[in-house]
């Protein structure tokens, strides 16, 4: 199962499964029948139950956490909009691969798999004030690369990114997709000063006057960059084999985001892993109805907020999978 352009590709997200109803009844039913007050465990009750629908069992165990990490380099920095040079998505990615950055010690933390995927680094995105980021085939390659990296038999997905500029890519999806001024999409990302913020401010305007006017993948393909269209494609795939995702920061939640502009309950499949330092994160999530686990103050991007609530996740599922019921403990109910 693949796909050869935009549409084929929202075709297939469009006729993705829904999730499996009668367990997510029977895991609501067994959460009201555990040794716990109603209600006791909070949101780690919310989660067991909808994880459960996903999964398509009354009591899902996490198992097999696959993080995913997709890097791009984007012809936005050019101008001039993040504090640390582009060379540095190369070299992160290097950090990657050799176990050094902070992902690496999350996901093992986690006891989460992790693979990284650098797309076509030599190869920057076009800058999106002068022409789309990519064409149609670029993004629908980009996609793919998302699509075919995870893996049928994961049982929860973290995707993440790295891409010097990418918080402007993400700003500009953001005011595309769900208007507002620049100024409400437009953070410091990486650190840049007040030069550097009037600059984002600007180029956000100017890809937004540009190619706000496109379809929801329209505005992926000419705003966003390659690790954002794979996230994309990684989440679209996850939502068609029903394994349910966390997502990480502002970048993500905002290639996440033309999902669920294209297709409705595209993100159903999602739970937000945290919420970020970026202001706009959490106006963005605001906007998709999606409440953060984690509010950490993290601004580092690479999957790490998302691999950070996995332990969380897991701890819903042991409690809701592995607790005693008040009939097999003998404790009295209320
Ligand atoms: O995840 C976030 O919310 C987040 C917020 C700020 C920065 N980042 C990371 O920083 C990089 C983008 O920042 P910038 O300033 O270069 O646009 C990129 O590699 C992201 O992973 C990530
Ligand atoms: C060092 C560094 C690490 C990162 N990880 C994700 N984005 C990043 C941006 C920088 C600059």
């Amino acid at each position: 199962m693949t796909f050869a352009s935009l549409p084929d590709f929202k075709s297939l997200l469009g006729a993705a499964p829904q999730p499996d109803m009668d367990a997510r009844s029977a895991a609501a039913a067994r959460n009201g029948q555990l040794t716990k007050p109603q209600g006791s465990l909070g949101r780690l009750e919310d989660i067991a139950t909808w994880f459960a629908g996903w999964a398509g069992t009354e009591r899902p165990r996490i198992e097999r956490p696959q993080v995913i990490i997709f890097a791009g380099n984007h012809g936005v920095t050019a101008q001039g909009v993040s504090a640390f040079p582009p060379e540095v998505t190369v070299q992160m990615v290097a950090n990657f691969e050799h176990g050094g950055a902070a992902i690496n010690q999350l996901s093992k933390n986690a006891g989460a798999s992790m693979s990284v995927h650098a797309i076509d680094l030599d190869r920057p995105t076009a800058d999106f004030t002068q022409a789309p980021a990519m064409s149609e085939a670029e993004c629908v390659a980009a996609l793919r690369v998302g699509w075919n990296a995870v893996e049928a038999g994961a049982d929860v997905v973290v995707v993440g990114e790295m891409g010097i500029g990418n918080t402007t890519s993400a700003a500009a999806i953001a005011g595309a997709l769900f208007g507002g001024t620049p100024a409400d999409w437009v953070g410091r990302g990486t650190g840049v000063d007040d030069a550097g913020l009037a600059i984002k401010t600007r180029v956000v305007a100017e890809g937004v006057a540009r190619h706000g006017e496109l379809d929801p993948l329209g505005i992926l393909c000419a705003l966003g960059g390659r690790e954002l269209a794979a996230m994309a494609g990684a989440i679209a795939r996850a939502r068609t084999l029903r394994i349910p995702v966390i997502l990480d920061g502002f970048i993500c939640t905002a290639a996440a985001a033309t999902l669920a502009k294209a297709v409705d309950g595209a993100l159903d499949h999602c739970v937000a892993g945290h919420v970020s330092a970026e202001a706009a994160h959490g106006r963005l999530l605001g906007a998709l109805g999606k409440e953060p686990i984690l509010s950490l103050g993290l601004r580092l991007g690479e999957g790490s907020g998302a691999a950070l609530a996995l332990p969380i996740v897991k701890a819903a599922l042991a409690c809701h999978s592995d607790m005693a019921t008040f009939a097999q403990a003998g404790v009295s109910t209320g």
